[in-house]
């Protein structure tokens, strides 16, 4: 093995400088994580005060989908490091960036295709051949019907740039046909346009398998279980109980996936299990809301995999600790300065533990923190994790 990571001073000239171009609650993990190397951080997003931003070295907003914005903060923070941290942002300037010799994490390619719902499903479907469920693109409200049409319900609508289930609905009948695309319309990360429409896969469980590429492989972290409502993860627990065959082939599935879109870091592939069988659903280059867990249930977190991985630096192990869960903080409201109580409550038992991200405004239904548990099994730790998230009032 040779030696060849090098960091310097932050602040200094010879400072390893990091950005991130998306500053929410899982990058802020992550550059707590690049913080404890002494690595310098600048920390991007649409909005002032995100929870990255309040632990970096200094930040900037700007609108990500802006191409020229983004590409002139880059040029001037010169960054050793390009970090994805949300789908919304433009992907082909980073494509270009790294033409230009920026590396971006884990590769541009793979931020590219995993941006758009139809670049990664293309991907994995078409050219891979793995089994996914069926699906369809439509442009239109036309092309859409006729989606709707082919697939047949019940089936899933998303719009083509989204993540955590927003402009995401389940039609069911004749009835949710409308409202599924007006909402697709409204409720994406990047205004209106583009859908997928998937048949529903009717699965036993569906889990996320972090699976990392580092400077000496890959290595997978234990399946996680997790529990989704309109979209959006609400607990996660490690490790799921899964079949040998059902955990080989996924995690034939994620190698297949992440070694094609190549680089280091974590990826968050998220699969559909039903008996033995394994259908692929989607892939996150970087870190996964539901692998908040991995801050309690292994000694390298998910965001300390991250780290590491995107530093050059090696991961001989990650340990898993025993039967851990988290519980999301979802309330919804309208403040631009919420407070939080019962945390007492929330933590008088052991091994519990919270974040809260600091957000700094919510509007409608948001993420704010996150509870999590270990327990002596899946059920205790579960029940300890959405206990605490339950325990935590928020006040408007
Ligand atoms: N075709 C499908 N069949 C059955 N369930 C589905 C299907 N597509 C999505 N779901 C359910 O909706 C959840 C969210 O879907 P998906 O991961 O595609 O959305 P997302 O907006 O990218 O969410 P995130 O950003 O949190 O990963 C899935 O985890 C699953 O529970
Ligand atoms: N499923 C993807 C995911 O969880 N992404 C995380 O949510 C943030 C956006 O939150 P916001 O919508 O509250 O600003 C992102 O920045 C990322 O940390
Ligand atoms: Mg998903």
């Amino acid at each position: 093995m040779t030696d060849t990571v090098r960091i310097g001073t932050p602040l200094k000239d010879n400072a390893f400088r990091v950005l991130f171009c998306g500053s929410g609650e899982l990058g802020k993990e992550v550059v707590i994580e690049l913080q404890r190397f002494g690595v310098e951080v600048i920390a991007v997003d649409r909005y002032a005060n995100a929870p990255a931003m309040q632990v970096a070295h200094r930040s900037h907003v700007v609108d990500m989908l802006d191409g020229a914005a983004l590409r002139s903060i880059i040029e001037a923070e010169k960054p050793n490091l390009i970090v994805p941290e949300i789908e919304a942002i433009a992907t082909p300037e980073l494509v270009k960036l790294e033409q230009e010799g920026y590396r971006v994490i884990p590769t541009a390619r793979a931020v590219n295709l995993t941006m758009n719902r139809e670049g990664i499903r293309r991907l994995a479907a078409e050219e891979l051949g793995l089994a996914t469920s069926p699906y369809r693109f439509a442009e239109s409200k036309e092309e859409y019907l006729a989606a709707v049409e082919a697939i047949g319900m019940p089936l899933v609508v998303k719009p083509v740039m989204s993540s955590s289930g927003k402009g995401q609905s389940t039609v069911k009948s004749a009835d949710d046909i409308e409202a599924a695309w007006d909402y697709a319309q409204t409720g994406g990360r990047a205004g209106k346009g583009r859908v997928i429409v998937e048949g529903f896969v009717d699965f036993d469980y569906e889990i996320t398998l972090l699976t990392v590429k580092h400077r000496d492989g890959i290595s997978f972290c234990d399946p996680i279980g997790h529990h989704q409502e309109d979209g959006d993860y609400r607990e996660s627990w490690q490790p799921q109980p899964m079949s040998d065959k059902a955990l080989a082939r996924s995690k034939e599935i994620a190698e297949a996936v992440a070694s094609n879109l190549g680089g280091y870091g974590v990826y968050g592939v998220e699969l559909f299990v039903k008996g033995d069988d394994v259908w692929f659903s989607e892939v996150s280059p970087r870190p996964h809301d539901t692998g908040l867990v991995t801050l309690v249930s292994q000694d390298l977190s998910e965001f300390a995999l991250h780290a590491r991985a995107i530093l050059g630096l090696p991961i001989p192990a990650i340990r898993q600790q025993g039967p851990s869960a988290s519980a999301v903080i979802l309330p919804e409201g309208d403040s631009d300065a919420v407070a939080y109580s019962g945390l007492e409550k929330a933590l008088a038992q052991p091994d519990i533990f919270l974040r809260l991200f600091g957000k700094p405004e919510l509007k409608g239904r948001r993420r704010m923190g996150v509870a999590l548990a270990s327990g002596s099994s899946i059920a205790e730790a579960r029940e300890k994790a959405a206990q605490a998230a339950a325990a935590v009032k928020t006040e408007l």
